[in-house]
C-alpha cells in the first residue's frame, strides 16, 4: 500500500498577483496526523486550501493518492451557532457531496450519519440545536460531517481554537481512532500540544517550508 496520501512538488499558490506559498515540496503520509504550524499569516490555511483543490497552484503539481475528495471540515467559529439545525441535520450535510442536497437520505446514508456521530461522540446529542452545544461539542460535529463525506483526508483548520484543553485533547485522540482506520489527517495549528502530538510536522514561515522531518521516516517509527 502507498505511504503517502500527498505529495506537493515545487507548489507555489496565492491570491490574485499576490504569491503567499513558495516553492513547497513536501509528502502527507497516508492514515497518519500531519500538523501544519506557523506564526500568523505563514500560510496554513492556504495551504489546506490547495490540499482541498479549492485553491489552484500557479505553479508545480499536487497529488492524491486517494480517489475521494478531501473533506475540508470547518472550524466551529466560523459557522453560526444560532443556525437553527439540529446536529444530525448538520452531520447529514457531508452526504450533500455524495447525494445532492435535495434526494432523500437513504437507509445507507442514515447508518453513515449515526457511524459518523459516533465516532466523535455526539450520538447521544443528535436532536440538539446546533445552537444548544459547546465549543467543543459543535466543532466534533463538523468533524463529523467531514466524516460523512466519506472521505479518505480530513483536512482542518484549526480544529482547536478558542476550545478548553479537555475539548482539545478529545480531538486528538479522535484524530487517533481515525487514523486507526485508516483516514489521513492534515490539521493547522498553534496547539503545542497538537503539534507534538501529531506524526509529522510542516512547519511554514512566510509561506515556505522550513526543514522538518523527513515524512515517511517518522510515520514508520
Ligand atoms: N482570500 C485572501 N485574499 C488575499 N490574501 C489572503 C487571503 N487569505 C489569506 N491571505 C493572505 O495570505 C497570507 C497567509 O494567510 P493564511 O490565512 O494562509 O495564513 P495562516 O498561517 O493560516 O494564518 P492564521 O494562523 O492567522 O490563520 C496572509 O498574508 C493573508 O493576509
Amino acid at each position: 500500500m502507498d505511504e503517502t496520501a500527498i505529495t506537493m512538488r515545487g507548489v507555489r499558490a496565492g491570491y490574485g498577483a499576490t504569491t503567499v506559498l513558495h516553492d513547497i515540496t513536501a509528502r502527507v503520509p497516508r492514515a497518519r496526523v500531519t500538523a501544519l504550524v506557523g506564526h500568523n499569516g505563514s500560510g496554513k490555511s492556504t495551504l489546506l486550501g490547495v490540499l482541498a483543490g479549492a485553491l489552484a497552484p500557479t505553479a508545480g503539481t499536487v497529488e492524491r493518492s486517494g480517489d475521494r475528495r478531501p473533506a475540508l471540515v470547518l472550524q466551529h467559529t466560523d459557522v453560526p451557532a444560532a443556525m437553527p439545525m439540529t446536529v444530525r441535520d448538520a452531520v447529514a450535510m457531508g452526504r450533500w457531496a455524495d447525494r445532492g442536497w435535495w434526494r432523500p437520505l437513504t437507509r445507507g446514508d442514515r447508518a453513515v450519519i449515526a457511524d459518523c456521530m459516533d465516532r466523535v461522540g455526539v450520538a447521544g446529542l443528535a436532536r440538539r440545536q446546533l445552537g444548544e452545544l459547546s465549543g467543543g461539542q459543535y466543532q466534533r460535529v463538523l468533524i463529523a460531517q467531514g466524516l460523512a463525506q466519506r472521505s479518505d483526508l480530513l483536512l482542518l483548520d484549526e480544529p482547536g481554537a478558542g476550545l478548553d484543553r479537555e475539548s482539545r485533547r478529545r480531538i486528538l485522540g479522535i484524530f487517533d481512532d481515525l487514523v486507526a482506520d485508516g483516514v489521513t489527517i492534515v490539521h493547522a495549528t498553534h496547539d503545542a500540544d497538537a503539534a507534538e502530538r501529531a506524526d509529522h510536522r510542516l512547519p511554514l514561515k512566510e509561506g515556505r517550508l522550513l526543514a522538518g522531518e523527513p515524512a515517511l521516516e517518522r510515520a514508520q517509527r
